[in-house]
């Protein structure tokens, strides 16, 4: 597979400020993400997820090494890469298409086109007849669908993801989860998908990169092979297969979140 992303001894540290440590939030970042992979990142609270997001998103840089894409190195944000956060950074004025539309504007597609896509778009999306709709008119799963429409439609190669399914309720986020997984298929996007859920990171990721505690490290990238099980079994997350790969996950975290722990609370009695 055509290595996408490589990630080369990526390392990120914010520097004192206000009375404040200084923070070396990652620690030497070692991974190539192929193209069309859907890789999922998890780790404990602090660990520096976010901040592998923004780096890769190129709203940030790393202190030392570097973040390849398709071969050359990142040096800020572009088309070539959609973002997608947990809040849904909508704009409340335009209605579904319109910020559909937002994100294209940029590129200078022509009106008719970019209404075109945003229609095409929002179908992908599950939500063909709400082009007209506005953010408060849609319930928070439709509005995270808008918001994956917005970073498709401009088609970019890669899908970086921070947890965009958190702040939903449980049927909601698997039936976004079922939604993203067909999108993916279908699109074949490279996609970096962070989450603090074992179970979301065992049912989406392809692979599922284990960050240690504060500094992030990698702590280990488990391959998880859920094809023939995703066929065989109606409910996938109750099925022996799953459960093997979810405590695979689980013991590598668990430890990293004890440690976590440990960190917050010296950092309170300090
Ligand atoms: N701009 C900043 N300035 C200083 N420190 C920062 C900044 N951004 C993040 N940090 C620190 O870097 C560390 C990693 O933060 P980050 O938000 O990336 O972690 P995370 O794994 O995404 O956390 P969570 O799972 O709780 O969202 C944290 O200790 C955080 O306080």
């Amino acid at each position: 597979m055509t290595a996408k992303i490589n990630l080369r001894a990526v390392s990120k540290a914010f520097p004192a400020r206000g009375g404040r440590e200084s923070v070396l939030a990652l620690d030497g970042l070692e991974l190539d993400i192929g193209a069309g992979e859907f890789t999922v990142v998890v780790g404990p609270s602090g660990c520096g997820k976010s901040t592998l997001l923004d780096l890769l998103g190129g709203l940030d840089r790393p202190t030392s090494g570097e973040i390849l894409l398709d071969g050359a190195p990142v040096t800020g944000p572009g088309l070539d890469r959609g973002i997608v956060f947990q809040q849904y950074a909508l704009l409340p004025w335009r209605t579904a298409a319109g910020n559909v539309e937002f994100g294209l504007e940029a590129t200078g597609t022509p009106r008719r086109e970019r209404a075109a896509l945003a229609r095409e778009h929002l179908e992908l999306v599950g939500l063909g007849g709400f082009e007209d709709r506005h953010p408060h008119e849609l319930s928070g799963g439709m509005r995270q669908r808008v918001a994956i429409a917005r970073s498709l439609a401009y088609d970019p190669g890669v899908l970086l993801m921070d947890e965009p399914f958190a702040a939903l309720d449980a049927q909601t986020r698997e039936s976004l989860q079922d939604e993203l997984l067909r999108i993916w298929e279908r699109t074949g996007k490279t996609i970096v998908f962070i989450t603090h859920g074992i179970d979301e990171a065992v049912y989406l990721g392809g692979r599922v990169a284990v960050l240690t505690s504060r500094p992030g490290r990698i702590k280990d990238v488990v391959p998880v092979e859920l094809g023939e099980a995703r066929a065989a079994h109606a409910d996938l997350r109750s099925s022996p297969e799953f459960a093997l790969h979810r405590r695979q996950v689980w013991q590598l975290l668990h430890e990293e979140v004890d440690r976590a722990q440990e960190l917050e609370r010296e950092a309170v009695a300090r």
